[in-house]
């Protein structure tokens, strides 16, 4: 360790609660605060505990490219979210993430991606059928019911799975298994937070346990199905244990990310009529059941969709945790110390961004591509060894929706609309975002 590394700033503020709060109401102007006042790397209390926030692309990058290995994401998001996450990927680290991912891996190649977008054109072309014109049209509640459709379809092979009822006590339990997150009372407590996510976290190892024989016996090609049947070269499987946790994880991991990412894009292209026409154009264009070849192809879309995503990055913030001492930038971390990595802030710098606040989907055309201004400019799936696994699934199920979407209905936002957003879990727009939407 250089003698010349010294620790952290660090912003003193209410006890306990520290920036939570301002977290909460509006994590932008928090970051910015922190990073004018404090730096690059600081320190700060959140959510019950001392942290080091790290700010900006550089500091960003030391974490997640963790070259000396510091950096454990399990012990991190273990503290935000751990007990309703348990044994997910994104929970588990080093060699054991390793064996993990590498077994997982083989369900997201190429080939079963071209079954998964096969399996999701039907069932998003029925799900928006049934959606009504209305000029007060919430269009998240109508993304969240469509995405958990979606995910019975996709992940789980089929409605025949479950109930309706059931299904929907799937999706209160992943509810409050998120909204854990920032929870400030962090005990089993009913009517709180904590106690309702443990409560759902139960709920969904009983259901994916109880379906689990089934799945073995006679897999399908769903996630579900295929992570039931996957072995390596080497004759690595996952057991039981591990299915269910899988499970929870990949369902929570692909359902609040894909809705809110479609959401924005409703939203902007609501708001700029021009790109909504354009994108529309697009979709027209292709088969009546677009492949992921077909889906590779849109331009517009693919730009759009990446505009979203720097403009409300889902994952605003990944937790670490040191399991050694580390230096970043020049500043000494101790072990054992919590570490924030906030990307949501390197999507809105003008030192990386022009006019970061405006929506101007070409950033992304290939005769700019601002994004490469620097490797960790545009992050909204991490980076290094815990990358999104589901970034290309994400990738199609999105742009489906959207076609789909644009092929059936029209839609306007207000110009002065601004969402008003809440950060009490991943981000999520509170008044359901309303939209004027036409049938075409
Ligand atoms: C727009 C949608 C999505 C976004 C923005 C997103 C974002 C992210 C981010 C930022 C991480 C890294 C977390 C970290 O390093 O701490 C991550 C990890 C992960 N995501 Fe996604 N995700 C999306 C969709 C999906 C989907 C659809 C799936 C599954 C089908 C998925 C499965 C996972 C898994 C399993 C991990 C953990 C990877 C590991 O630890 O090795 N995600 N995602």
């Amino acid at each position: 360790m250089s003698q010349t590394t010294e620790a952290p700033p660090r912003r003193r503020g209410v006890p306990y609660i520290g920036s939570t709060l301002q977290y909460v109401r509006d994590p932008l102007t928090m970051m910015r605060t922190q990073y004018e006042g404090w730096g690059p790397v600081s320190d700060i209390d959140f959510i019950g505990k001392r942290w080091t926030v790290l700010l900006g692309p550089d500091a960003c990058e030391a974490a997640l490219r963790n070259a000396d290995k510091a950096f454990a994401s399990g012990d991190g998001w273990g503290y935000l979210v751990g007990p309703f996450f348990d044994r997910g990927l994104m929970l588990l680290d080093f060699d054991e993430h390793h064996r993990h991912r590498r077994i997982m891996q083989s369900a997201f190649t190429r080939d079963r991606l071209e079954g998964y977008t096969a399996a999701l054109q039907p069932a998003v072309a029925t799900g928006i059928a049934q959606w009504q014109p209305d000029p007060e049209f919430l269009a998240y509640p109508a993304l969240k019911e469509l995405t958990l459709d979606l995910a019975a379809t996709v992940f789980m092979g089929g409605a025949d799975l479950a109930t309706a009822d059931e299904l929907d006590r799937v999706n209160q339990a992943f509810i409050d298994c998120v909204q854990s997150a920032t929870a400030l009372v962090r005990a089993n407590i009913p009517g709180t937070r904590w106690g309702r996510a443990i409560r759902g976290r139960r709920l969904l190892e009983e259901f994916f346990g109880r379906h689990l024989a089934v799945k073995r016996e006679m897999p399908g090609d769903d996630l579900f199905s295929v992570l039931c049947q996957l072995e390596t070269e080497d004759g690595e499987r996952f057991s039981d244990e591990d299915i269910v946790n899988h499970m929870i994880f990949l369902l929570m991991a692909a359902h609040d990310t894909s809705t809110i990412t479609v959401s924005t894009v409703m939203q902007q292209l609501g708001q700029h009529p021009e790109w909504q026409q354009r994108c529309r154009e697009e979709a027209l264009a292709l088969p009546e059941n677009p492949t992921l070849a077909d889906l590779d192809q849109l331009v517009a879309i693919d730009m759009v969709m990446k505009e979203s995503l720097r403009i409300v990055p889902p994952v605003p913030v990944l937790a670490r945790k040191t399991v050694k001492e580390t230096e970043v930038l020049g500043h000494r971390i101790p072990a054992d110390r919590l570490v924030a990595v906030m990307v949501h802030m390197s999507h809105h710098m003008p030192e990386l961004w022009d006019d970061p606040e405006r929506f101007d989907p070409e950033r992304f055309a290939d005769d700019r591509r601002d994004d490469k201004v620097h490797r960790y400019a545009w992050e909204p799936f991490g980076g290094g060894v815990h990358k999104c696994i589901g970034l290309f699934f994400a990738g199609a199920e999105v742009k489906t929706i959207l076609v789909h979407l644009l092929r059936q209905f029209e839609w306007t936002v207000d110009p002065g609309y601004r969402v008003p957003m809440s950060y009490a879990s991943l981000p999520y727009p509170k008044d359901g975002q309303p939209v004027r939407l036409v049938r075409r």
